[in-house]
This record gives C-alpha cells, structure tokens and sequence, in this order.
C-alpha cells in the first residue's frame, strides 16, 4: 500500500458553491498558485461548461502551476445525447487541462428519480463518458456522487457504477459522502467494499453536513482511500466540505503519510488566512490547527502545566503548522499566566499574587485583558514602579452640537511639569474630538505622541437591563511605530470609559518609547 496521500483541492469549484464566495479570476489563479506552492497533487479549477469566469480561469491558469495538475470539472453527458455532441465534455476538452474529473450517480435514486434514467442507461453514460475523455488523452477521476447513500439503499448497484467507471478506464474512483450524512464507520466499510470491488485507486470527498467531514476522510484513509478531495478552511455548500487545513496536517503528523509539500505544512496557517482574505471571509478563531485560539490558552491550570511542558494541553507544536503559543491573562488567570508573559516579575513575590488579584478583581467589574494586551502591560509594569508619569490631567469637557450639521468639540486640560496646556478639538464625535484636543495638548512637550493613531474602537454594553446607564467596556487598538497598542476602559459613562482607554495608549506609546517625563529634566525626547 502506498504511503502517500494525494491531495485533491476543490475550493476553487466547490469551495465556491459556499454562501458569500464569488472568486474573480485573478483570485482563483492566485488561489491555484499557492496550492501548487504548498505541493497540492491536484488543484481543481471549476466548470468549464458553467460560466464565462471557469472558462477564463483555465485559458489563464494552463501554464502557471508547476507541480499540481490542473483537472476540470464536469457531469457524465446527459441523457439521450451522444458523448462527442455533449456540450459539458466538450468544454472540458476545451479547458486543455491534463486531467478531468466526471461525477456521475452512484445510486439507484438519484440516477433513477433525480436524472430519470434506466439503472443500465446511467451505467453506459458514466462508462462512455470516461472512455471520451480517456480517448482525448486525458487522466480521468471519476466522483461517484451519493455512492454511501447508494450503498445503504443498494450495495450491488453502487458497486455496479464503480465497476463501469473502471471498464471505461478512470484512473481514480472517488466516493462521495455528497449529503454529508455518514457516519465514519459506514465509511471505512464502504471503503474497503469498493476496494474489493475495482482495482482502481481509491479516494474520498466528504461533506461536513453531520460535522464529519474530516472525520470521514481519514475514516477512508483508513479504509485504503489514497486520495484525499477537500477545501482550504472547509468551504463549500451547506455546512462545508472536508477541511483539507485540517486533514492534511492530522495525515502527516498522526497517521505517518506522506502529503504535499510536507516542508509547507509549516507554513500552513498562512494558506489558511490568505486564502480566508482573498475569499474575503473572516478567518475562525476556533479552527484546528490553523485558527487564532488553536495554541491560545487562558485557563491558569492549562498555563501552569504548559510552563513546564507544552505537550501537557498542546496535541502538536504550533509551529509546525506555523503558529506560535498565546497566553491570556484574565480572571481565569493564575500566577503562571502573568510569569509566563512578564518575564521580569519575581515568581516568589507577593507582587504576581497581588497582581492576580488585581485582575480579577477589575474583570469584576467589567474590565477583559485579553484583547487588551497594553493595558494589561501598563497594570504589571505600573505595580512594579517602572512606568512615570508623564501629565496630570486637570480636565476634560466634550459636547455635541446641532447646528447645521453634527459638530462635535473637546476641550482639554492637562498639566506636565508645572505648565498648564489647554487645547481644542474638533472631531467625528465626541471621542474623537478628545482625542484630538489630548493629542494637540501632548505634543507640545511630547513631539512624538504625533506618531500615535487611533485605529479602531469599540464598544461594549455589559449589563443591558440599565439602558442608558448601562456598564460599558470601551476597546481602542492605535497603532505606533511597528507597534498596535490595545487597550480598555470601563464606567457606566462611555467618555469616561473611552477617556481610561485614550490614556492607557497615550501612557503605552510614551513609555515603550522611553521617553523620559517632562518634570524630570528638560530632555522630554525618547532617548
Ligand atoms: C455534487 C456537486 O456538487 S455537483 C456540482 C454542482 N455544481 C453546480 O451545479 C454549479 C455549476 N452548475 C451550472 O452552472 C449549471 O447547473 C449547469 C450549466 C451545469 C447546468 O445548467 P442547466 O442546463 O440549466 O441545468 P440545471 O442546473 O437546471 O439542472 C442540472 C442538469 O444537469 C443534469 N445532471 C445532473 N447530474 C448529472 C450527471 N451526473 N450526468 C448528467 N447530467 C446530470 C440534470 O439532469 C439536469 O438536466 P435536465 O434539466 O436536462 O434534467
Ligand atoms: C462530486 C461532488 O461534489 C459531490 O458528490 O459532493
């Protein structure tokens, strides 16, 4: 049995009969370029015979790829019409691909009720179908769709199409769990039914309406299948295909196969988000292997462990798939989350217990330090007496007006070494003309606060029973130099909230910058 696992990409085909994806032809061949990039065996272009962009999308992508092969898809011809007249195996000849893939029904429903046929009628158009193809020079892989369902409703005639597929002499046979319904028993024994039944090799394409897809791909991996057909990150119709971001790392690092460029599965996490950005999709957090939070812990127990050994709640290293460790600090935190993070805390002093405490308590009352990594640093540097302070603030007034339009005014008032400045701004809103009013004001002392940009801002009602003067939770991100600076607020009053959040970035840029406070010398410039 051969170790190695083809690797059959379909996102660009199947990927797109997803909710929400419409793939330019430039985003396709890009998306093609970088599966023959991570050494995908074949990358599935689309329909020929379906629209004017899959038409496009192979005059183009012919030449590009260098390792994969380029297959087009297409259905077996259609009912009463003779192979060389069928306008879909035409167009696949068209396409100049080397390969073509034909799904043809492999049960007695489908080709019975859904396309009308006679069972010996869908017999002859899936075997006359693959012998044109093959007879134009072409590697031919024949999807047997609904071949599971088939089998559980009549085994001899699902086995029959297999066997037609082989007479007309398709180089594959892959059995698709088209209505993602199996289970992955149901899919090994099928596998190795159909294994006994052809000697063509064998593959898989699951449907992840039973959340099994991936499940059922190494089921069939197990069952002898030596091709594997999926989607980068899962996309595809309903519920999605089988996740090939999932898959092809669990063949080579849990069940020994060999699959792709096994040197790229390093670089899988980048597959992943670019293909997620070119789909214009928002990449899951939660996805194995590849997502935000698949190496991010939180839990002080799981922290504790993972100090000493990462394995204790990591399955694989997150750099072997390209991602890198995350450690949370919030009210679920124990010592080792803050250690872990602030290198220069003391283990055996009460300042980290202190500290624990000190988050718990604010997380209490509203506060969340995980998407605010710079004002959790501001917390821990401050107890530790390394961060200055640069201004007082005197204060602060914000107003907006109806005029002829929406005008919105802050004023400011802060003191820095014994100097008070005031300042004005005029902004979208109300926080923004804080921001604005704040920055003018430091940057008379402090040239470089210039530098510092707010970039996004959020805001969260935490008890919504209140209404108006509800708890709110206030996230800025600003960005400085190389550096994103994320920081929170909180207060029933959502200026007040967002004015602690302003400070924290402001106090963040001037300190990571070393800049050293105006009332302690005359030199207010980073050193
Ligand atoms: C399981 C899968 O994911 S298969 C891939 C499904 N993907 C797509 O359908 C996306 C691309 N599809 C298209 O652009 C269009 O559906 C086309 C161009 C292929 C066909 O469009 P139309 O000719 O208008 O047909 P329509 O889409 O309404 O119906 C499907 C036709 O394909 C036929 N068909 C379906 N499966 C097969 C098959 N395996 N072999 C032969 N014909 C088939 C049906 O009988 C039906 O033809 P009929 O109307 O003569 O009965
Ligand atoms: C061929 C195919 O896409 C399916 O059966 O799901």
């Amino acid at each position: 049995m051969t170790n190695r696992i083809q690797l059959y990409d379909t996102t660009l085909r199947d990927g797109t009969q997803r909710r929400g994806i419409s793939l330019s032809v430039e985003d396709k061949l890009q998306i093609a370029q970088l599966l023959d990039e991570f050494g995908f065996d074949y990358v599935e272009g689309g329909w020929p015979a379906s629209n004017p962009k899959d038409t496009m999308f192979f005059q183009l992508a012919k030449t590009r790829l260098t390792h994969a092969k380029l297959t087009a898809f297409g259905s077996t011809r259609r009912r009463g019409v003779f192979v060389e007249d069928d306008a879909n195996l035409r167009a696949i000849l068209d396409a100049q691909c080397p390969v073509a893939t034909l799904f043809g029904k492999s049960s007695v429903f489908q080709a019975t009720q859904i396309l009308g046929l006679s069972l010996q009628d869908n017999l002859e158009m899936v075997e006359e179908s693959i012998q044109f193809l093959r007879q134009h020079d072409l590697e031919v892989i024949f999807d047997a769709e609904h071949f599971f369902d088939g089998c559980k409703s009549d085994v001899d005639y699902a086995l029959q199409v297999l066997r037609a597929a082989e007479a007309g002499g398709a180089q594959w046979i892959v059995l698709c769990d088209t209505n993602g319904g199996s289970l992955p028993h149901e899919i090994t024994e099928y596998v190795e039914l159909a294994r006994r039944a052809v000697s063509v090799p064998l593959g898989i394409h699951a449907h992840n309406d039973s959340g099994l897809a991936v499940a059922n791909s190494l089921a069939a991996v197990i069952g002898g299948a030596t091709m594997v057909q999926g989607t980068i990150n899962g996309y595809g119709e309903r519920c999605g295909n089988a996740n090939l971001c999932t898959i092809w790392p669990n063949l080579v690092y849990k069940m020994n196969r060999q699959a792709g460029r096994e040197l790229m599965l390093k670089e899988l996490t980048r597959l992943s988000r670019t293909v997620a950005e070119i789909a214009n999709l928002m990449p899951d957090d939660s996805a194995p292997f590849v997502g935000d939070n698949a190496f991010t812990h939180k839990a002080g127990v799981h922290v504790g462990a993972v100090r000493k050994f990462p394995e204790a709640y990591e399955h694989v290293h997150p750099e072997s798939v390209g991602q890198s460790r995350r450690i949370l600090v919030s009210e679920l935190a124990g010592k080792s989350n803050l250690l872990y993070n602030f290198h220069n805390l003391d283990a055996s002093s009460e300042t980290v217990t202190e500290l624990v405490q000190t988050v718990k308590k604010l997380e209490a009352r509203g506060y969340q330090y995980e998407d605010a990594p710079s004002s959790m640093k501001l917390l821990v540097e401050r107890s530790l007496g390394n961060v200055p302070s640069y201004f007082e603030v005197d204060r602060f007034h914000a107003s907006v007006t109806k005029d002829q339009r929406m005008i919105s005014e802050a004023t400011v008032r802060i003191i820095i070494g014994n100097e008070h400045f005031v300042e004005v701004g005029e902004g979208d809103g109300p926080v923004n003309s804080l921001d604005v009013a704040l920055r003018k004001a430091l940057s008379q002392i402090y040239p470089i606060i210039e530098g510092l940009r707010l970039k996004d801002y959020k805001v969260r009602v935490l008890d919504g029973r209140d209404g108006t003067g509800a708890l709110v939770r206030v996230w800025i991100r600003s960005e400085f130099r190389d550096e994103t600076i994320q920081t929170v607020g909180v207060s029933r009053n959502i200026l007040e909230a967002s004015w602690q959040a302003l400070l924290d970035s402001v106090d963040y840029a001037l300190w990571v910058s070393h800049t050293v406070p105006a009332h302690l010398g005359k030199q207010s410039q980073p050193l």
